[in-house]
């Protein structure tokens, strides 16, 4: 005896766990804890500048997005630090350039139409980007929803100012307004760092990711048990598919993950953060899950990594 008193339903089974809703069109739960990164990286960056003394009392000119440069915390504060201005503010170059390098230098693109699908993954999010950042048949969405939350560009109240202008509608972006010496302030400024960040970073890891899995794959089993295989059916060289493509994207998505945390510590208000981080997610959606579950559109542009 061991003092218990015995079970009263002693074959009563465990209540069996919820079924797992099974869609191609959401993530995976690898997939899932791979984009987690993105929110945990968001959330412990700006948790961190709340409650860190460097930067927590330091002056923040909400219409800058940005800390005074002269109470700057850190070099990555700094709107013209090096990384910003080399990398970021041309990130979409950098992004097409490593996709372009990793399609050239891995033997799975040599033959087929691989590249092509590749190409046209490439190009949907290219006018994701372009219709949110640069140009939606007039203003990027970004701007167009500062404007439609109240926000315009302040020069505009000035009449005289205005009238050289000429159209007031003319100025209705943050480059435009920035340019007439204007200052784009009061409406809901969605993080384009965050936006741009998260939807190349996302696009290349998901090019390059099944390449390192099938080589990691190829180095445990080197002594030939299984083996990868190029698309035309080739063993592929371990070099190659370690080689320079998946080394540039490697260090791509580093810098794109550090200055993710940099945005996150130092510039915009959270909920312009959270805006920038569900857009990017969902335009990465719209290219990489929804052709998942459309078949049709599916055999015109391929999925990574098939
Ligand atoms: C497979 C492939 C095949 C290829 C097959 C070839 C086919 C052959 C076709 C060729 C065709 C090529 C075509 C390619 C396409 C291009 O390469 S296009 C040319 C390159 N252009 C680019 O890459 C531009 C990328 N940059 C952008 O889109 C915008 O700058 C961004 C990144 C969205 C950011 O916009 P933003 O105005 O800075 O806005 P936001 O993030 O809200 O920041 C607000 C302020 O806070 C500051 N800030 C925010 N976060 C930070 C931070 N972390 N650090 C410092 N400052 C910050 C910003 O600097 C900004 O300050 P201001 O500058 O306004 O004073």
């Amino acid at each position: 005896m061991n003092g218990r008193p015995p079970s009263l339903h002693p074959t009563t089974k465990p209540p069996s766990p919820p079924p797992i809703l099974k869609t191609p069109l959401l993530p995976t739960p690898n997939e899932l804890l791979l984009l987690s990164i993105y929110p945990i990286t968001l959330l412990l960056g700006h948790l961190y500048s709340l409650l860190s003394p460097t930067t927590r009392h330091l002056p923040y000119d909400p219409v800058a997005q940005s800390h005074p440069a002269a109470h700057a915390p850190s070099y990555f504060a700094r709107k013209n630090n090096l990384l910003n201005l080399l990398f970021v503010k041309l990130g979409w170059l950098w992004t097409t350039v490593v996709l372009a390098l990793f399609v050239a230098t891995h033997p799975r693109f040599g033959v087929g139409g691989l590249a092509g699908q590749v190409v046209l993954r490439w190009a949907g999010s290219t006018g994701v980007w372009y219709l949110v950042t640069q140009w939606c048949f007039g203003p990027g969405l970004v701007d167009r929803s500062f404007a439609l939350t109240g926000g315009r560009c302040q020069v505009l109240k000035d009449p005289v100012a205005m009238e050289e202008m000429g159209k007031a509608g003319e100025v209705f972006t943050r480059v435009a307004c920035k340019a007439a010496g204007g200052q784009w302030r009061g409406g809901h400024d969605i993080s384009g760092h965050v936006f741009m960040l998260v939807l190349g970073s996302a696009m290349v890891a998901a090019e390059v990711a099944p390449a390192v899995v099938s080589w990691v794959r190829l180095v445990r089993d080197r002594n030939g048990v299984t083996t990868t295989m190029g698309s035309d059916g080739q063993e592929t060289d371990d070099s190659a598919v370690s080689g320079l493509g998946v080394k540039a994207a490697a260090v791509y998505l580093a810098l794109s993950w550090w200055m993710l945390l940099m945005t996150a510590l130092y510039f915009h208000t959270w909920f312009e953060k959270l805006t920038g981080l569900i857009i990017g997610l969902a335009g990465f959606w719209l290219i990489y899950y929804l052709p998942r579950g459309m078949a049709p559109v599916r055999a015109i542009v391929g999925m990574p990594g098939l």
